[in-house]
């Protein structure tokens, strides 16, 4: 119940003069393991999602079930099941009926259809729902069954298009928790389209970072936020910190001071933009031992249990730069405090800036612009309308209605 999924040069065109949907789209998914398609909105992974589904045919390209074609396959015999951000359920159909759905139309007795659902409602903890209605169910309950129902046409690869979305943050949680022990059980490769880089890095092997129809980066889910391709793929995984500056033999010159980057990461000499996760910051006292810089906090915030910090550090010659931070639940710090911030090298990297003439090199001995530049406020789209796709196992379904409020053709 698991395949490899590769697409190769995969490309959509929704025609009227628009770039492409999708655009030369490269991916190996290995057996059993999860991707998270990560991107701002638009950018190309409902529509990835949809061509490996089959719910679209692709201009150009082609995808692949462990070395096989199914792009001349309908939707339910390519073996791939997909579970949209609104859960989509029959709504005069009981719960164990929507669950036995898939095996109906494959032909199976109502009762063997319910017997041979059974055991997946039992997976997803809704087995003592069976005879509800989904109109007397709360979304995460409803989210449970729609996966169950997906699970239970026994899918080699599961499609997750931002399924835990709509769901609070402790149900989100649940919901995590519960795909990972399906992970074990079942071992479906599964592709998920998230917004949320938490459960991107929660849940996924690899992350592939889409912008504009196209793949930026493709990378294990442990190394991609530190170790992104370019300042745009730190910004589309939530990354706050550019420090622009210069490399020299392997050490970063900034208003920060010199940082020696990980022997990892390859940038030649010359100009060079460093970026630290804001989670991998740490925030000390000012005199601490092993500090990299010390600086004045500028603000602080709540993020969640933990604060958000913006720290001002200005260099011996006067050149200011702000960092970003995340403390550990406990700390306390106010405006206008000294601290001191160490840089772990692990979670440092630097690469080649992307606009000379904004990202100069910021040695020189004077205040910059760029108290107004560095701190970015980095969008976490969120799409204002929910997902009304259709399931693959719906024959004759209709199509989605997207974002931007036109149909599918
Ligand atoms: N049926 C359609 N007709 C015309 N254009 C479309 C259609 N479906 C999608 N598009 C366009 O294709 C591009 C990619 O859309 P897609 O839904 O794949 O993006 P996305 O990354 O999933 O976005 P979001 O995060 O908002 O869900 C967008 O520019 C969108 O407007």
């Amino acid at each position: 119940m698991t395949a490899a999924l590769a697409v190769r040069n995969l490309g959509r065109d929704h025609g009227g003069g628009q770039a492409p949907a999708l655009d030369g789209l490269n991916l190996d998914v290995p057996a059993g393991s999860c991707l998270a398609l990560v991107g701002p909105s638009g950018s190309g992974k409902t529509t990835a999602l949809r061509l490996v589904a089959g719910l679209e045919v692709p201009d150009r390209g082609d995808v692949l079930l462990d070395g096989r074609s199914v792009v001349a396959l309908p939707p339910e015999r390519r073996g791939v099941s997909m579970v949209f951000q609104r859960p989509l359920l029959f709504p005069h159909l009981d719960v164990l009926d929507n669950v036995a759905f898939s095996a109906r139309v494959a032909g199976a007795s109502r009762r063997a259809a319910r017997a041979a659902a059974a055991p997946f409602l039992d997976l997803v903890q809704m087995g003592g729902y069976t005879t509800r209605r989904p109109g007397q169910l709360s979304g995460g309950q409803e989210q449970r069954v729609a996966l169950a129902r997906a699970l239970a046409a026994r899918p080699r690869v599961l499609l997750l298009d931002e399924a835990f979305t709509g769901l609070d943050v402790a149900l989100r949680e649940d919901m995590h928790e519960l795909l990972h022990q399906l992970r074990a059980v079942l071992e479906p490769t599964v592709v998920l389209v998230t917004h949320d880089h938490a459960e991107a890095a929660a849940l996924a092997d690899s992350v592939a970072v889409l912008s504009g129809g196209r793949l930026l980066q493709h990378g294990d889910a442990g190394r991609i936020y530190t170790r992104p391709a370019s300042v745009t793929v730190s910004r589309l995984l939530g990354g706050r910190n550019e420090v622009p500056g210069v490399v020299v033999g392997g050490e970063h010159r900034s208003a920060l001071g010199r940082l020696r980057l990980p022997t990892d990461v390859a940038v030649p000499d010359g100009p060079a933009v460093l970026l630290v996760r804001q989670e991998a910051v740490v925030v000390t006292g000012p005199d601490a031992p092993g500090a990299d810089a010390a600086g004045t906090v500028l603000a602080v915030r709540a993020a969640g249990a933990r604060r958000a910090l913006t720290v001002e550090v200005v260099s011996p010659g006067g050149a200011a730069v702000q960092v970003h931070a995340e403390t550990s639940p406990g700390q306390v710090f106010t405006r206008g405090e000294r601290v001191g911030l160490r840089l772990p090298s692990s979670a440092v990297s630097a690469v080649p800036p992307e606009d000379a003439g904004t990202e100069e090199p910021e040695i020189a001995d004077r205040r910059t612009a760029d108290a107004g530049r560095m701190p970015r406020t980095h969008r976490v789209a969120s799409p204002a309308v929910p997902d009304a796709g259709v399931r693959p196992d719906a024959p004759g379904a209709p199509r989605r209605r997207n974002h931007h409020g036109d149909h599918g053709t």
